[in-house]
């Protein structure tokens, strides 16, 4: 959602905070506008300049409650409730005064000085709030890293291709990798920087031979191309990208390599059922290009490279590892990105939004929605994923409330975390996945 700022002069005497007006292609727009109305909240707040801080900060909670309807997700939607103040979830609580602080800042650039007041008041609140939500996701390191060699060789190869960073590769009990702060970092810092050059897309595979060959072919997107090529380059000596993919887990243990052991403990649950189709769809996928294209084109793809093991592993790399950004040419794509690639995921990130190439710098920002102390591991968002999606294509439950494991109703709505409805009857769950659900039993 864009940022919408406004500095109106009522009579010279009133700043005007303009949230983004609701969109009435929001599937949630009538909802939204009847808790809002409900509520005597609105998008546009004026504050007048003379306001008394009192004043100032009742104002501030009326506008944060208006930004959390706005950024309402379905699930929040369904589960709020009537008499509802507190924040929605950790994600809605971080983009409301995240959306908020850009608005003020905004405002604050072409401000004149009687209203910087008042404007410096309600930023500074909201830097205040977000530096104060407790929001703990702290896993447990165990070392600064366990592979130096490899860690400190991709790093120095970020160094060479203009990637900045305030971050430290570490190693965390059962994350593999992750990035920790090497200074304490605020609100807005940018914790690492990545030149769009050194970020692995489409747009690399223009010139290669394996697009030029199956550029002509029906059925096979660019991302399959992608994935494709992918196989070849982690193998071959003289990719760009050695250093990056040598420095990839050997194995990335998502759902979709679960031995036969794992899965026959998860049978009958309905993790199973997507793991199974998931897998099955992939195989299916494989079929349908091998040994086709070994036979069509032998010099690029060759059978020892490209196995159903290597498909299965490229697969795994690109579910659990890629990201979807918009390059500075405004095409939206999925892409590996060396370095940023070593973040791992919490319900409660560090890092919230971070898909689109500055156009003026190319280069990908990944600046804090929240501070992240020196020494304290940095996470990022994947997305709103529930457990058995983070199992299936990422290979671990989070720590924390997921606030989107959720279980469908018959009456086409939810029952999660914040909804108590006892569901055992519905699934059959393995111990092992009791994490996910044990809120709602
Ligand atoms: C993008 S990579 C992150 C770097 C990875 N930890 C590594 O060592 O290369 C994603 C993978 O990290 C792990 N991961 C990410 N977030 C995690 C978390 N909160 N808890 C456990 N493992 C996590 C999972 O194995 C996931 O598939």
């Amino acid at each position: 959602m864009a940022a919408v700022g406004e500095l109106a002069a009522a009579g010279g005497d009133t700043v005007v905070v303009r949230l983004p007006p609701l969109s009435e292609e929001d599937p949630l727009f009538q909802d939204k506008k009847r808790i809002l109305d409900s509520r005597n909240l609105s998008c546009l707040c004026q504050v007048p300049i003379s306001c008394s801080t009192a004043d100032t900060f009742k104002l501030l909670d009326e506008m944060i409650e208006a930004a959390r309807v706005a950024q309402m997700d379905e699930l929040e939607l369904y589960f709020y409730g009537d008499d509802d103040f507190r924040p929605l979830s950790a994600r809605n609580e971080l983009e409301s005064l995240n959306l908020l602080l850009k608005i003020l800042n905004t405002l604050l650039l072409t401000a004149n000085d009687a209203a910087k007041g008042v404007l410096h008041v309600l930023h500074d609140e909201i830097l205040l709030r977000l530096r104060s939500l407790e929001l703990e996701d702290n896993g447990q390191m165990v070392t600064q890293t366990q592979n130096q060699d490899m860690e400190d060789s991709l790093l120095k190869w970020g160094e060479k291709h203009g990637v900045k960073t305030k971050l430290q590769i570490a190693f965390f009990e059962g994350a593999g990798r992750g990035m920790v702060a090497s200074e304490n970092l605020d609100v807005g810092d940018i914790a690492l920087e990545i030149p769009e050059s050194a970020i692995i897309s489409e747009e690399l595979l223009c010139q290669s031979d394996m697009f030029i060959a199956l550029k002509g072919l029906d059925n096979i997107t660019t991302e399959t191309v992608l994935l494709l090529w992918s196989i070849n380059e982690r193998y071959s000596p003289s990719s760009n990208f050695k250093i990056y993919f040598e420095a990839l887990p050997a194995n990335f243990n998502t759902g979709l390599s679960f031995g036969i052991d794992a899965l026959a403990a998860l049978e009958g649950t309905l993790l199973f059922d997507e793991l199974m189709q998931a897998r099955q769809h992939l195989r299916q996928q494989y079929d349908e290009l091998f040994p086709m294209l070994c036979i069509n084109f032998p010099d690029i793809f060759k059978q020892d490279v490209y196995t159903w093991d290597n498909f299965l592993l490229a697969c795994e790399l690109w579910y659990s590892n890629s990201m979807m950004v918009v390059l500075s040419s405004g095409k939206l794509t999925t892409c590996l990105i060396p370095i940023a690639g070593l973040l791992n995921h919490s319900v409660s990130p560090h890092i919230l939004n971070y898909g689109q190439v500055d156009k003026a710098t190319k280069s990908l920002k990944f600046s804090l929605s929240r501070p992240c102390k020196a020494g304290e591991q940095c996470f990022l968002s994947y997305g709103k994923h529930p457990g058995s999606h983070l199992v299936t294509f990422y290979g671990f439950l989070p720590r924390g409330d997921n606030p989107y494991d959720v279980i469908p109703l018959d009456d086409g709505g939810w029952a999660g975390p914040h909804n108590t409805i006892v569901l055992a009857k519905r699934i059959l769950i393995h111990p092992w996945m009791k994490k996910m659900v044990h809120l709602c039993l």
